[in-house]
Formats: C-alpha cells, structure tokens, sequence
C-alpha cells in the first residue's frame, strides 16, 4: 500500500522551498562562515564544479599536512556499540575511566548482554561507507594482531570484579596515566545520554536532546509515542534515530530564531515562520539528498524484479517510523519536516554523505602500555590485567562507531586517485572528521577523498560507486576502464 502522508501535499510548496537549494550568495556566506568557524582558512567550498558542490585548496597543501577538521552537526552511535564504549552523547569522547570502561563491558557480557564489533546498521542498509570515516590504520588498531597477549582461554570473572571496576573500588595499574572526563549525566534524567562535561551536556540538550530526551524533564509531547518511535527505530533501523534529531535540531533552531526575532519585532505571524524555517533548515539543506527510498541500493537478496516493492516497502517503513516521531515531537510553526518527502530526503541525505564516526579506545592503549612495561613492573601489572584481558577476549576494546554528518567533509567529491583521506592522528580523540592530504595539492586544486576502498579492481569500484549515484570518471578510472 502506498502510504499518503497528508502532510506532503498541504505543505507542497514550503516543502519544495526547503528541497530547493538557497541562493548561491547566502549558501556561499553560510560556508564562509563554516569555515572560518572551523579555522581551516586553506580550503573553500565552490558550488559550481562537475559534480556540484566541491572543496578546493585555497593553499598549497604538503603530504600529510591537516587539510579540514570538521565537527558534526549531527551524529549518534550506533546503538549496539553503547554496550562496548562509555562516550559523551555530544562530541563522542571516551569518558569515565579506564575502569569504567572495562567493568561496564564486563559486567554486561556477564548479565549475557551481547556487544558488537560491526557497523550497528540494521537490516534495511545495503552499504556501509567505512572506507571514508575512517582511516585503515583505524581499522588496524582493531584486528588481532597488534593486540597484546590475549591467546590464553576465556575465562569468566567473579561478577563483583566488574562492579568495583564501575564503582571505583578497584583501581587498574598505571590507570592514571590514561585519565578521562568525569562522567556527566544527562540534565533531563534519560539515564541514556552521558557527557564529558557540563557544557557538552547543555550543548546537546539546547541542540535538539530535550526533544528527544526520554527523562522526566524531556520536552516532548509524548513519552510514550518517543519510546515507540525509539523502540521502532531500534528494531529497524537507527538511521531513524539520526534523521529524528536532524529535525530536531532544525526545530530548537527554529525556536531560537523565532525568540531572536521577538526581541525586535512587536509581532509575529504566520509569514514570518517560512523565512525563519528556511534559515533554520539550511545547515541540513546544504547536504546533498535524495529520497531514501529512490537512492537505497537494492541488496543482494533481492531480485531486480522485485524492487518496486522493495522500495515500497522502505517508504513504508519510513512512513511508520514518521508517525512515530510526528506523535512525539510534531511542531505546527515546523510541519513541513514532518513530511515524509522531507523524512526521505534526510535519510537520503545520511546515506549519498560520507558519515562515518569513528573515535579510538583507550582501552587499546592502556593493554598496549601494560605490555610494553619492563620487567617486572609488567609482570606485576599482569597479575590483575590479563584475567581482565582473557575475559573480554577478541573484542578486548573497540572503537566507538556511529553516524554523523559533517557540513564541509559531505561537500567532498570522489575519485578513485584522491589526494586526501579522513585520518585520525594520534590526538583526535573525539568525534570530529578529520582530512588529511596524501600527497602535495596545489592551491586551486580540487580536494577529493575515496568514498570506497580504492584498492578494489575497477568493475567493483564502479559497482560501489553506484550506489551513490555516478560512474567515476576519474584519471584511473579512464586508464583501467579503457584497457
Ligand atoms: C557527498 S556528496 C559530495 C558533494 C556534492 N557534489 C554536492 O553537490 O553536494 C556526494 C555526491 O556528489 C556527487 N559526486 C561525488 N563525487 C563524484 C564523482 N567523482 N563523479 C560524479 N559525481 C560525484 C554524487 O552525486 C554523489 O552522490
């Protein structure tokens, strides 16, 4: 059954106002800003390129030389990697202790809770861009092989290790030298959100947590209708999650425009609200979209005969996941995004944008510092770490995983010979992108990263691409596809 939401035509025109890219001199003006925030002077966004949108070099760029640090506007971690890292709800730092994060782990392995090392996306994603958030030396740190010794057999721990690790009692050796922020909870009382400091805490509430927040101080309209919503959105897919805090957040801008306004205006009325939405919607609005449903790869197991259905079914369950969300946060001066062509255009837009977010453990460097110790110091240390070790077995640490999007890395164009990729240094420790150059670029040339992993033949480079809508054209791609 098609789903008709009526939404989409009473809103028709506001709708397409806000699919309808801004006038290049304000959308200029907002990157200008961006960057200028963001304090990457060597870049800048141009609009009209090949492919659209594109970063080029203002500055001539060596090898290996910070090109952009983007923060997220929006982002989440995969709800299955809440069981294996303790991180701030807002910039995705690890947080606690090296304790914390080790009992917390323990002790839900032991209450039979199962962690994951995958993606965390559910069942209606068909890919995956890990070749773009994160770095291979990222993906190394998680393999076997650079771990410390961890052959023994599994072995389980006395239940109460796990709760005076979480409790303080037990402190780890050398913890201290891997210190982390005091765990902030959430101000709304969700007991689901955790941050590394006050001002994170306040930063997501104000941005769009007290909308979504499940806590006795949430702003919702309905408790019930947001735990439906999370509850589907867990079940199905938590791209849904992502999408309900991009409106979100486009509300409390909304809201804060709007009070801006007041203070200068006498009145209000509803002509104002357009102009206010479009201003508040254009941080989302310079993403590149399509519907979801349109630009969602078929998966392998289904026929090509069947994938009217199978996109059917994908706008149905998004119409699902939308009613879910509308009961719960519905804003009249804002019901343009509750439609579902703009619902669908979020989702798109989370899935053509190179998203991945990726933030290292310290776990990994603190079993990496015990088995670099001398002897017998290490030795000593040993005697508590390795039951440690031997108990949370192969996934001893994992990083922390999500979904965000970044305004100036999502303007970033493809090719198969890139001259930068995302790359966490040392000191990236929280959830920001980072892009590095991978050979000189010159001033004027445009920067491009890989949004797969390059090293693959070209049919199957090609097959990847068009997932994401075009057949690669690149200096490679010319070379390989013509011999
Ligand atoms: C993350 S966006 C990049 C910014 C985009 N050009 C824009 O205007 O917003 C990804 C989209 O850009 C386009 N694109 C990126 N690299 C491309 C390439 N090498 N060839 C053709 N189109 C490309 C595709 O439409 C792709 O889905």
């Amino acid at each position: 059954m098609d789903p008709i939401c009526p939404i989409d035509s009473k809103c028709a025109s506001l709708i397409s106002a806000l699919l309808h890219p801004s006038p290049p001199p304000q959308v200029q003006e907002y990157f200008g800003e961006l960057i200028s925030a963001r304090q990457c002077p060597g870049i800048q966004v141009n609009q009209n390129g090949g492919f659209g949108k594109g970063v080029y070099a203002n500055k001539e760029f060596k090898e290996g030389e910070l090109v952009l640090k983007d923060q997220m506007l929006v982002g989440l971690q995969h709800p299955s990697n809440k069981i294996d890292c303790l991180v701030c709800s807002f910039c995705f730092r690890f947080i606690g202790s090296i304790e914390i994060q080790i009992g917390r782990k323990l002790y839900l392995k032991n209450l039979g809770v199962s962690s994951s090392n995958g993606c965390g996306r559910e069942k209606y994603f068909s890919k995956y861009h890990s070749a773009v958030g994160s770095s291979t030396e990222e993906d190394d740190s998680c393999m076997e092989d650079s771990a410390p010794g961890r052959c023994g057999p599994k072995v389980s721990l006395h239940n109460g290790v796990a709760e005076s690790l979480m409790n303080g009692e037990l402190i780890l050796p050398h913890s201290d030298e891997f210190s982390l922020p005091t765990v902030v909870s959430c101000p709304g009382g969700c007991g689901e959100n955790f941050y590394c400091s006050k001002s994170c805490a306040e930063a997501d509430w104000n941005s769009s947590h007290c909308l979504l927040c499940t806590g006795a101080r949430s702003q919702s309209l309905c408790k019930e209708a947001l735990l439906g919503f999370i509850q589907h959105a867990n079940d199905t897919n938590d791209i849904f999650l992502l999408a309900a805090k991009a409106i979100s957040y486009t509300i409390m801008r909304y809201r804060k425009l709007k009070a801006a306004y007041l203070k200068h205006h006498d009145n209000y009325s509803t002509s104002d609200e357009m102009p206010l939405l479009l201003e508040a919607w254009r941080p989302i609005s310079i993403g590149y979209k399509r519907r979801w449903w349109d630009c969602i790869s078929l998966p392998d197991d289904v026929d090509c005969s069947d994938e009217f259905a199978f996109r059917m079914e994908i706008r149905e369950l998004a119409f699902a996941s939308l009613q879910l969300l509308k009961d719960a946060i519905f804003d009249k001066e804002c019901e343009p995004l509750f439609s579902l062509e703009i619902y669908g255009n979020i989702i798109g837009m989370f899935e053509l944008n190179n998203l991945d977010l990726v933030v290292e453990s310290p776990v990994e460097d603190y079993f990496l510092y015990i088995d670099d110790l001398p002897h017998p110091n290490k030795k000593k240390a040993e005697e508590i770490t390795q039951p440690l070790l031997d108990t949370l077995g192969d996934d001893y640490s994992v990083c922390c995983q999500g979904t965000a999007f970044y305004p100036l890395q999502s303007c970033m164009n493809h090719s198969c010979c890139p001259n930068a990729k995302a790359f966490k240094r040392e000191e990236d420790r929280d959830g920001q992108a980072t892009i590095i150059s991978v050979r000189p670029i010159s001033r004027g040339e445009e920067v491009t990263i890989s949004y797969i992993d390059n090293d693959l033949p070209f049919e199957e480079r090609q097959a990847l691409l068009a997932d994401y809508g075009f057949k690669c054209s690149c200096a490679r791609c010319l070379e390989e596809g013509s011999s």
